[in-house]
């Protein structure tokens, strides 16, 4: 491994929207895009505040803010999940919005970016305010949302229910059953099979196709991941399955280690008892400083939490051989910087994340055909995209000599501006 490079900086941003147009100079001046055209691409075309009144179980009336940001639709209606969190920011919500547009168009999914966000603590609230909340917001949103508009999903701390109420929510206010308005809905609303998993389905292919690259046996692969949610835990599952070892995991309780390998089932009934903490475990270590967990002498490591948790502070720590970004925007461009010189292979997150995305694809089709598929032909179908965006961006961070991730900005600014310019709006 060389030395890195990189070992003075000082401060960096962890604004993501700053982050994110950064991320946008870098890859557009590659391709020789011109720095208006860039400029459109660097901010999102609408952005809705809102604020909503709920009723809350005592009796009282709060008020909730949130946003929806629709990035760029020159290739098709936006989408992207909404995210429950008591730390969202209008800055973070734009940043994930315009992070959906390039991860729609590396995995040749037809939309543009979307996100939303409500500053709330789910832990905080009951299932009925959450179910309030839910049913507030998206009466905020209405408007600017539709299955030809702009499609949210799930994102942090929301999930199938949540996208269940909101459904419900939109098809009341339209008159009529409308599934096609969100997706990773409920199976009995509409769902599509295999979309609960997919997120965490798409990140083992491309895990697959990195270990086969670099020809390292992906059978025996020591992993460590942090979150342990929809995304980190499904995970979990399925590298066990493929016989990796998952020998560290964290989440807000903190975070665990056994080297032989952690008992996954054990874990996951930690995570669903009472205290919902996993680091109760008689059988693991506990990582007083769960930080420390990205820096474990691991084959992979799986952020799979929140943004900027590897930044040019811990980047040079990094001994894992492979990061895949589960998460959005979980590492800083300076620490981007650190890893490639130190020879760690990075899958950012708008190839490694591309499969949530990808399956919510085909429950909108499902839900305009009204004709549901197997979770076979979803998997396959998802495995194929996978495969083959990972091979796109590989081969093209090969012949420009660059990390995965300007490789991958680089093949979804030239998709989406290719849409504009058709459209003439360049
Ligand atoms: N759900 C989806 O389909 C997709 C999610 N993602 C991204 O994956 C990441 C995780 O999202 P989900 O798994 O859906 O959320 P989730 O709400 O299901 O789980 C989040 C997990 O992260 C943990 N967490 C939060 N803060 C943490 C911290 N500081 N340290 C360690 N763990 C922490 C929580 O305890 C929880 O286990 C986010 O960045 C999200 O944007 C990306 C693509 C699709
Ligand atoms: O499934 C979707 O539409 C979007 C999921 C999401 O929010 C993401 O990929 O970050």
């Amino acid at each position: 491994m060389s030395v890195s490079t990189v070992t003075h900086v000082e401060t960096e941003s962890l604004n993501p929207y700053e982050i994110v147009q950064s991320q946008i100079d870098q890859a557009g001046k590659r391709l020789g895009i011109r720095e208006e055209v860039l400029n459109i691409l660097k901010k999102p075309k609408r952005v809705l505040y809102v604020s909503f009144p709920v009723k809350m179980d005592n009796g009282s009336i709060r008020m909730f803010e949130g946003f929806r940001s629709q990035h760029n639709d020159a290739v098709g209606p936006t989408k992207g999940g909404i995210r429950f969190h008591p730390n969202v920011t209008m800055d973070e919500v734009k940043a994930l919005s315009m992070w959906m547009s390039f991860k729609c168009a590396v995995a040749h999914v037809p939309f543009g970016g979307g996100k939303g966000g409500v500053i709330c603590n789910p832990h905080e609230l009951s299932k009925g305010e959450l179910q309030r909340i839910s049913r507030g917001f998206m009466e905020a949103i209405a408007d600017i949302v539709g299955p030809e508009k702009d499609i949210p999903a799930p994102d942090v701390y929301t999930n199938a229910q949540t996208m269940g109420w909101m459904m419900d929510t939109y098809s009341r206010l339209k008159g009529h059953f409308s599934p096609g308005v969100i997706t990773g809905k409920p199976l009995s609303l509409g769902g599509s099979k295999g979309r609960n998993e997919a997120t965490a389905r798409g990140c083992v292919y491309v895990i697959e196709q990195a270990m086969k690259t670099l020809e390292k046996p992906l059978e025996g692969a020591t992993v460590a991941i942090q979150g342990f949610g929809n995304a980190g835990r499904i995970v979990a599952d399925l590298l066990s399955e493929k016989r990796c070892k998952i020998v560290a995991v964290s989440d807000t309780s903190g975070a665990i280690y056994q080297k032989d390998g952690l008992n996954l089932d054990q874990v996951k009934r930690l995570k669903d008892g009472q205290t919902s903490s996993i680091v109760d475990n008689p059988d693991a270590q506990r990582i007083e400083n769960p930080e420390e967990l990205l820096e474990l002498d691991v084959d992979i490591l799986i952020p799979a939490a929140l943004e900027n948790v590897i930044t040019h502070k811990n980047a040079d720590r990094v001994k894992a051989k492979i990061v895949a970004e589960a998460a959005n925007g979980p590492t800083t461009p300076k620490a981007d910087e650190i890893l490639f010189n130190n020879g760690i292979l990075l899958l950012p997150d708008i190839l490694a994340n591309a499969g949530g995305v990808t399956v919510s694809y085909f429950e909108w089709v499902q839900n305009l055909m009204n004709y549901y598929w197997s979770e076979e032909e979803v998997n396959s179908k998802l495995q194929k995209i996978m495969v083959h965006s990972f091979s796109e961006v590989y081969s093209l961070a090969k012949e420009q000599q660059t990390n995965l991730r300007i490789a991958a900005y680089m093949v979804a600014i030239k998709r989406i501006t290719d849409a504009m310019e058709a459209r003439g709006w360049i």
